[in-house]
């Protein structure tokens, strides 16, 4: 007699007897069939199982994201429109952001079409960002609220719009941050930059990139100005690093994949709807509020300089990269041919000592500052940043117009009024 396990598996090795009775075999046949039939229930149920699994994803992904439909294609591809001849189509990311915000505003000015992608993240206050959102929304310019690191999102935008360009502005900034919270700066700077070149690389037609990098790479750099050519290999800040990164890292991409790039280094940006956490921004919050500043000294009591630009020269710089460019040459993630790869210093060449920023404050806001000097912490800092701008100027043009003085006090009068003070400084509410 068969046991039960013979029954059961009835393929078990060693367990079939070469002299069968039709009777054995017909039994077997028969449980054959009923795996069979049994087996074939299991892969529908499975099958079922995972599509109700993934309408499930997908209509919560439709539930709770912020992007996708019908609608929102519609509100995509209207921003995208060019409404110049020869205009751009720009994804901007980290739109809502400072330089971002100015920039898109820029080039819907000049009737490029421009989307905008930002997180909304809360490394400073989200209103002001939401505030430029509406800033934004009111010249037409829609903002897709989302993550750099969402591949799907990043596809469907492709998918909707073929950008001739992108601007990757979306970045976590700060240099003393990034010992608080490094992998906010892997998240962002390095994983976030990669999901994007992995899109632009599959894109069909591929657009060209402009991206922000950072005068922070000279890190312990001398060598007076800083030209494009100096090197980048002592970064002082784990902000530097993943800045440095993004322009090894966009190289591979412009060799591999023809992609046409462009790397601005920025020298500390200011103006009005600037970043709270830098210093400019933060003094004028103190002085008003009658705290006291610190302010960092270098060693043997040396005053630290900065090369500020005035955001709208920045502008002017991020418009120029976009215009001169060049082509990508790949498509669907093929290189066709070799492409442009860039980097740029967009500074403004006169540095200015930190106590002379707050010199120019207290003029403007007319009010003393309660100056706290300390030593400057090992926290990432450089003592000086000074932009050599000569290949900016000879590729697109690139000419700082405007001074740290007069680039304050149109802060100062923005600041003033978005925060609601008076002429005399008060807080209104
Ligand atoms: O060019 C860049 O690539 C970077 O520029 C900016 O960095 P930084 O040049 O360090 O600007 P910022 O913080 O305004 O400090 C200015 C000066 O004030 C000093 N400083 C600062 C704070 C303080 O409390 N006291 C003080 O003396 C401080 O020691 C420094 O000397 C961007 O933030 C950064 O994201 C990146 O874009």
């Amino acid at each position: 007699m068969p046991s039960i396990e013979d029954e059961l598996f009835p393929s078990t090795p060693g367990k079939f007897k070469i002299d069968r009775s039709n009777r054995q075999l017909h039994r077997c046949f028969a449980s054959t069939s009923t795996m069979f039939l049994w087996a074939l229930f299991l892969i529908a149920l499975t099958a079922s199982y995972l599509s109700f699994q993934s309408f499930v994803d997908s209509g919560s992904r439709y539930l709770t994201a912020s992007w996708g439909g019908i609608q929102w294609e519609k509100q995509v591809r209207t921003s995208a429109q060019i409404h110049r001849s020869g205009g751009i189509s720009v994804l901007v990311t980290g739109a809502t952001g400072f330089v971002g915000s100015h920039v898109s505003l820029a080039l819907r000015k000049r009737g490029d079409g421009v989307v905008g992608l930002d997180n909304f993240n809360n490394y400073y206050d989200p209103s002001l960002k939401r505030a430029r959102r509406s800033l934004l929304s009111s010249r037409g310019i829609f903002v897709v609220e989302g993550d750099l690191n969402d591949a799907k999102l990043l596809a469907k935008l492709f998918d909707v719009v073929a950008f001739t360009h992108v601007m990757h502005l979306a970045a976590q900034a700060g240099v003393r941050y990034a010992m608080e919270n490094p992998q906010s700066y892997v998240h962002s700077n390095i994983a976030g930059l990669v999901n994007l070149l992995e899109t632009c690389k599959s894109a069909n037609p591929q657009p060209a990139i402009v991206w922000a990098s950072s005068s922070s790479v000279y890190g312990l750099n001398e060598k007076v100005p800083f030209s494009e050519s100096d090197r980048t290999d002592q970064p002082a800040s784990l902000y530097a690093a993943t800045k440095k990164a993004g322009e090894e890292i966009t190289h591979t991409y412009n060799h591999i994949y023809g992609l046409a790039i462009t790397g601005l280094r920025f020298f500390t940006v200011y103006g009005p709807w600037g970043r709270p956490d830098m210093a400019y921004f933060s003094f004028t919050r103190n002085i008003l509020q009658g705290k006291p500043i610190t302010i960092y000294r270098g060693k043997n009591r040396v005053d630290l300089a900065r090369d500020f630009t005035f955001i709208d020269d920045i502008v002017k710089g991020c418009l120029g990269s976009l215009d001169s460019s060049g082509k990508s040459t790949g498509s669907g993630g093929k290189k066709r041919g070799s492409a442009p790869f860039r980097i740029f210093n967009l500074g403004n060449t006169s540095p200015v000592t930190v106590p002379i920023l707050v010199d120019i404050l207290e003029k403007h806001l007319k009010v003393k500052a309660k100056r706290n000097f300390v030593e400057m912490p090992g926290n990432g800092d450089v003592p000086f940043t000074h932009a050599n701008i000569s290949s900016a100027r000879n590729e697109f043009g690139y000419k700082p117009t405007t001074d740290l003085e007069t680039g304050l006090k149109k802060f100062v009068r923005w600041y003033l009024s978005y925060y609601g003070y008076n002429t005399k400084a008060k807080l209104v509410h």
